[in-house]
């Protein structure tokens, strides 16, 4: 199975805002990410609108090429937005106001009698519907029994642990993403993964077999700074590419 990957231009947003105005501009970030070879463009629009912003979405549906995942939290306005513009991929995440990322996932298991209106009606707008968890069987059981076609698997623990030098529960972690990569895919979910991931930490999520999507951010916009946009991206694409071909070897 091929390996896409989605670059997450939410943080040129941040950078943008930081100032107001209109630079640097998201959408020319998303263009520039096509070029570079991303496979999708990702966009998280929070309910406080702190990076992404309405008219960003709109622009982005109008101008890219390859398909938008439009992360979500589960709420009236949102699934309203989502409608309207239909994009490829909607993403249901968890949001709190006061967190300064995605702490975790969502609990679609102590959630599930809210999340099913949503599903349902963002599967019959023509939407594909992630739901973006922990790597946990039963939040993949029950993401499966809502209908969910995706589930995005939350890597932000497993990176933590990695850059605390915490390496043996680091490779637990990666256990339960590997485990849960496999029981998804067995009950037919498309398997996704993301959050936090770096060139140093991307290889062996990137190895496992069942994952056809990664979405990355933070780090490759931060990376830019360093290095452009082009380059960061090409060199994520590379170690992805290398982690496939060398766990297929
Ligand atoms: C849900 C998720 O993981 C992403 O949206 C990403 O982390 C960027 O958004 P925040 O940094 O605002 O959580
Ligand atoms: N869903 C994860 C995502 O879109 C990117 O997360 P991050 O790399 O910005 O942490």
């Amino acid at each position: 199975m091929t390996l896409r990957l989605g670059v997450n231009i939410d943080h040129v947003a941040t950078i943008r805002n930081a100032r107001g105005g209109a630079h640097p501009d998201p959408v020319r970030a998303a263009l520039q990410a096509q070029k570079a070879g991303a496979d999708g463009i990702t966009a998280h629009l929070r309910e406080d609108r702190r990076h992404i912003g309405d008219q960003d979405i709109e622009r982005l549906i109008e101008a890219i090429e390859v398909p938008l995942n439009f992360e979500m939290a589960a709420t009236q306005e949102m699934l309203a937005i989502a409608l309207r513009h239909r994009p490829h991929a909607a993403c249901i995440v968890p949001e709190k106001r006061e967190e300064r990322t995605t702490e975790g996932g969502l609990d679609v298991a102590a959630h599930h009698g809210q999340l099913r209106p949503f599903i349902e009606q963002l599967t019959e707008a023509g939407c594909r519907v992630s739901l973006f968890i922990e790597p946990d069987p039963v939040q993949i059981a029950v993401a499966h029994a809502l209908g969910a076609a995706v589930v995005e698997l939350h890597t932000g623990k497993y990176v933590e642990l990695c850059f605390a030098g915490r390496t043996q529960d680091a490779e637990r972690e990666l256990d339960r993403l590997r485990q849960a990569a496999a029981d998804g895919h067995k009950r037919g979910l498309e398997i996704h993964a993301g959050h936090g991931l770096t060139f140093d930490t991307v290889k062996p999520v990137a190895a496992i077999p069942q994952i056809v999507e990664l979405n990355i951010g933070h780090f490759l916009i931060g990376e830019a700074i360093f290095s452009g946009l082009d380059t960061a991206i090409r060199r994520m694409r590379a170690l992805m590419d290398e982690a496939r071909s060398e766990a297929a070897a």
